[in-house]
């Protein structure tokens, strides 16, 4: 039990008001106390669930599946393991192969689960309105198994950059990166998304079991203040969502006021447009932690998580809406020559066996891009701070390959792969070169793999392989987020 947990009694007062009467308040209070389980997400854009198994068996890790998400599990690791080897810096997770997440997280993308891995993946457009640290945004790529387009937009910088160095970790090649304010989502791409996830930013109420200070600041005030930027962001979503789609809602906080009042607030606004889908079934024991209108609102004991809520609502039908916006200013984007793409293409083609990259190659100046094809229907409607995967930078005899190019789409080369050994893999996130066991005749570059998932691109020595890592990746084993 942590006893440095801070739970102030203004709180616990307001949980009295709402807590529903089939649980109880010391169970509420006992579980907030209690450290959170680890718990990680397969990221079957880089490694199978069963090869994931294997390996976590491998290393003498105890898993246990979470209920609801076929790629989630507990993870128990040994004390001396965890204090020399955070998990951060772990074979599994430098390679992208895993993201650590915590279990109620991965239920918001659960909800969209059926419409995500059903649909024709090349026509559809996805938003994750505020989407860093990523969690969510990887799981909602893995489940469009890269295809489509994922626009994962996010207002804060810093937190932008964590978001994109985790998009990289983990492969997806599907993603537009854009830094706005949520709430212009419903001016300038009004009813342009199939699906929306809208995470929203929120008082925080159920992370103290991984934040013993998350409640430091608590008061009904900031409770009201943050709803009033929920109910736009909500609204903005809803607006910016096509006719036919969905839309899920989620917080991880317990307070109605932030929960099922802004989901009162989207039902008076468009009355007859929305429909809430109801969540009871989304899988077995759902129904402990529904409420009556269809929403998710988990406690920290029902499944022993941290605290979320989740709601899903389906828009019936078009809404008018008189403030659209156009944006001003050109896409800096042009075409890449046909006589450059081919020449780029048959090295791909002699160096890795890759017939064709799956999208569109762009060029801005010296940059050589590829892009989701399906951005072309939303390019010119915001500006994006970063589109799809940098392939490679251009010179005059030819194309540089970035980093990028083989986390996500090192899969698909057939030669010149070199499967890095635990100790070639900790020189090579230290930005060292790789040491081979023996002299190699190969030349040009080599896709480096880990975990069987590739994880960076170098260039055949003849005693070793140079490192190509980028320097803000050198320390990637830092970037450890939980959400
Ligand atoms: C709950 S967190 C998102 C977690 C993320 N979905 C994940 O699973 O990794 C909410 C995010 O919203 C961002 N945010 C705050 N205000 C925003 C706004 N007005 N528009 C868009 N994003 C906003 C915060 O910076 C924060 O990163």
């Amino acid at each position: 039990m942590d006893k440095n947990t801070y739970i102030p009694e203004n709180f616990i007062e307001d949980v009295k008001s709402y807590l529903p009467t089939h649980l109880n308040l010391d169970d509420f209070i006992a579980y907030c106390q209690k450290p959170l389980r680890l718990s990680v997400r397969v990221n079957t854009l880089k490694m199978s669930v069963e090869a994931f198994e294997l390996e976590a068996k491998n290393l003498g890790w105890q898993i246990t599946p979470v209920p609801w998400c076929p790629e989630g599990f507990w993870v128990v690791r040994s004390e001396e393991e965890q204090t020399a080897l955070p998990i951060g810096n772990t074979a599994l997770h430098l390679s992208g192969c895993i993201y650590v997440q915590e279990a109620s997280s991965m239920l918001p993308p659960l909800a969209l689960r059926e419409e995500l891995i059903n649909m024709d993946t090349d026509h559809y457009a996805v938003l994750d309105m505020a989407a860093a640290p990523g969690s969510k945004t990887s799981q909602l790529s893995a489940l469009m198994n890269n295809q489509g387009l994922l626009v994962a937009n996010e207002f804060s910088s810093s937190r932008l950059k964590v978001l994109a160095a985790n998009m990289k970790r983990m492969g997806i090649a599907n993603c537009a990166l854009s830094h706005f304010d949520g709430q212009i989502f419903g001016d300038y791409m009004y009813e342009c998304f199939d699906h929306i996830q809208l995470d929203a930013p929120c008082s925080g109420e159920g992370t103290v079991r991984k934040d013993a200070n998350a409640l430091k600041n608590w008061s009904i005030k900031s409770n009201i203040d943050i709803a009033d930027v929920q109910k736009s962001l909500i609204r903005s979503a809803f607006l910016a969502l096509k006719p036919g789609g969905t839309l899920v809602y989620s917080t991880c906080t317990l307070t109605p006021l932030e929960n099922q009042q802004v989901c009162k607030y989207l039902l008076e606004e468009f009355n007859d447009a929305v429909e809430v889908i109801p969540l009871n079934n989304l899988f077995d024991n759902a129904d402990k932690a529904t409420t009556s209108e269809g929403y998710l609102h988990v406690w920290p004991q029902i499944f022993d998580s941290e605290g979320f809520f989740i709601a899903k609502f389906k828009k019936r039908n078009s809404v008018e809406h008189h403030n659209k916006k156009e944006k001003k200013g050109s896409f800096p984007f042009g075409p890449f020559p046909t006589k450059a793409q081919q020449a780029f293409t048959s090295y791909l083609k002699k160096q890795f066996k890759v017939e064709q990259l799956p999208g569109v190659l762009m060029q801005r100046d010296k940059e050589l891009w590829l892009f989701p094809s399906k951005l072309s229907d939303v390019q010119n409607k915001i500006k994006y701070a970063r589109l799809g995967v940098k392939v490679g930078t251009i010179h005059k005899n030819g194309v540089r390959l970035e980093h990028e190019l083989a986390t996500a789409f090192g899969h698909l080369a057939a030669t010149n792969i070199h499967a890095l050994s635990d100790q070639q893999a900790a020189d090579y996130f230290q930005g060292k070169d790789v040491r081979l066991e023996k002299p190699t005749n190969q030349t040009g570059e080599v896709i480096l793999t880990l975990c069987n998932a590739p994880v960076g691109l170098g260039k055949w020595q003849k005693t070793k392989i140079k490192n190509n890592l980028p320097r803000d990746l050198i320390a990637q084993g830092q970037l450890i987020t939980w959400v």
